[in-house]
């Protein structure tokens, strides 16, 4: 099934257009990275799928399900979004914060119940972070956040899965264990993980597929074929750095 899908979508602010009659789709079990210059739309785009700004036009369906006619209790059964916004709740405890994701599935007074609970510790102990379940939220350092909110959209156990810059605050080898973690999750359960970073050798070494900007048009494309396209060189290359498709690295110019 399609989990993603954009039909003729247009975005932008006011009369300023970020993409325009973009269509694109993604499946099930595939972990595709969104790359694109500064200011191109990235973040815009993954609210747009996440269903908080609505698109100037065209249509986004996800699971089959038309976003504009699917109320917002139902939304947060298909899609998580995960985004750089630092959260910090003086006095929750990660695992409660973690607990917020299963809202969706519980009552109105949001109590937990055993299957909740063990749902909220394999979410932390996945992202790494299951000996922080009892530290308030607001005493831990920005990487060790950023886990915990990425498990909370974890316990929300959605087909799909939004993150806006993900790897901001990991250092070097968190940022590889997170994206192979998404990667596995992507594989394993059959879950669409869409994500912007600006991390080009993450993308290309990890990703099944890779979105990129090309003011005003989208380019989705296996990532083998992604690096063969020559977009990626087009829009990345100045007189400061060069792609190397070959090693698919990025090199300084002397
Ligand atoms: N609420 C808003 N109202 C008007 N313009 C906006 C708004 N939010 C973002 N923009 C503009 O839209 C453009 C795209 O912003 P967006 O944050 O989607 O880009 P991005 O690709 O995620 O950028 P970056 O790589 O710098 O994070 C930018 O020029 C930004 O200034």
């Amino acid at each position: 099934m399609t989990h993603v899908e954009l039909q003729h979508i247009t975005i932008g602010y006011g009369h300023r257009v970020l993409l325009e009659d973009v269509s694109a789709a993604i499946g099930g079990g595939r972990l595709v990275a969104l790359l694109g210059r500064n200011g191109t739309g990235k973040s815009t785009l993954l609210r747009a799928v996440a269903g908080l700004e609505a698109p100037l036009s065209g249509g986004i369906r996800l699971c089959g399900r038309l976003l504009s006619a699917t109320p917002a209790h139902e939304l947060a059964q298909v899609v998580s979004f995960v985004t750089t916004e630092k959260v910090r709740i003086a006095n929750l405890a990660s695992r409660d914060v973690v607990g917020l994701g299963r809202a969706p599935y519980t009552d109105w007074l949001g109590r937990l119940r055993p299957g909740d609970r063990a749902v909220v510790d394999r979410a932390l102990n996945l992202v790494g972070m299951g000996g922080f379940a009892d530290k308030p939220m607001d005493r831990l350092s920005d990487g060790e956040a950023q886990r915990v909110m990425i498990a909370r959209a974890l316990a929300q156990d959605t087909p799909v899965i939004l993150l806006d810059e993900p790897t901001a605050f990991l250092d070097m080898p968190n940022r590889y264990e997170l994206c192979t973690l998404l990667r596995r999750l992507a594989h394993d359960e059959g879950k669409c993980i869409f994500f912007s970073t600006h991390e080009l050798d993450i993308a290309l070494t990890l990703c099944d597929a890779v979105a990129l900007i090309d003011p005003p048009r989208l380019h989705l494309l296996p990532t083998d074929e992604m690096i063969r396209s020559g977009h990626i060189e087009r829009l990345f290359d100045n007189g400061t750095v060069a792609f190397d498709a070959s090693t698919r690295t990025v090199t300084v110019r002397r």
